[in-house]
């Protein structure tokens, strides 16, 4: 279902020159990309490879140091501007779980000062129609991404932040989530989906950034594949095993 207001046009992220150290080791390392507006970008690195450092500095919650962040034209966003203009699904944004799918609905929209007619909009838009009532802690895993997910698009966000968005669901919520995302970029909203999913990332993106603490490639996903002979798993193994002789990381194959 398209929302009832057509979205604005789907924001810009620049990083430039993003380096972020905690202590001793070196997180992130001169990291530059550019998301490109109304795409689906995917954020590929494995574990311990800065993707989450990255998306906290990308929302303003860390600050790098050197080089810069620019959110939809400007420094990243203040707390009350990012709840407006970005819609996050991020595994550490918890609900309450005694709260109903409705209830946290209204917390949230009221905080954004929505009007409640929006809850019934993103309630159809994410399929949890008929599970309002639901506390959040009889919720399946499945149903709490959606209800992560209809939050994040209250505000009818230009772009839309996704962690490992496809943990825990099943193959028909994989399917779902494949969807919204890709109905979400049709709408015009800029999408990062950081994931270790990479057969699921190469069915929903336009583009791929591979990140090992720098930048291994970025650009479009075509592009990539075709560097790996046809196969993203080829190009992406290839680029961050040559990029360390490290122990093989740890990413699904699904
Ligand atoms: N607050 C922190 N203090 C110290 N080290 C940190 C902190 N945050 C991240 N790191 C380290 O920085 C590196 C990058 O971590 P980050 O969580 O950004 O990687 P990631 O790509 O998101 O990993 P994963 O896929 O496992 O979530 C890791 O080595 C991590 O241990």
């Amino acid at each position: 279902m398209r929302p009832e207001h057509p979205p604005r046009a789907g924001g810009s992220v620049v990083f430039d020159g993003v380096s972020k150290r905690f202590g001793d080791h070196q997180a992130l390392d001169d990291v530059s990309f550019a998301l490109r507006p109304g795409k689906v970008t995917g954020l590929l690195g494995p574990n311990g490879a800065g993707k989450s450092t990255l998306l906290r500095i990308l929302l303003g919650l860390a600050r790098p140091d050197a080089g810069s962040a620019e959110v939809l034209g400007g420094e990243p966003l203040s707390a009350p501007e990012r709840a407006q203009r970005v819609g996050v699904v991020m595994d550490a944004i918890g609900f309450h779980p005694r709260v109903t799918v409705r209830r946290q609905l209204e917390i949230s929209a009221r905080s954004l000062g929505l009007p409640s007619s929006r809850i019934a909009e993103v309630i159809g838009q994410v399929g949890l129609d008929g599970a309002e009532r639901k506390r959040v802690k009889a919720c399946s895993t499945g149903m709490r991404q959606r209800l992560a997910l209809a939050v994040a698009l209250l505000p009818d966000p230009e772009l839309l932040i996704l962690d490992e968005p496809l943990n825990g669901l099943d193959p028909d919520g994989i399917r779902w989530m494949r969807r919204l995302v890709e109905r979400s970029a049709d709408e015009g909203r800029t999408v990062l989906i950081a994931s270790h999913m990479l057969s699921e990332v190469e069915q929903s993106v336009d583009d791929v950034v591979v990140l090992r603490r720098s930048v291994l490639f970025t650009g479009s996903l075509q592009e990539l594949v075709r560097r790996g002979g046809g196969r993203l798993e080829d190009a992406y193994f290839a680029l961050v095993e040559g990029a360390d002789a490290a122990p093989r990381p740890e990413v699904t194959r699904a």
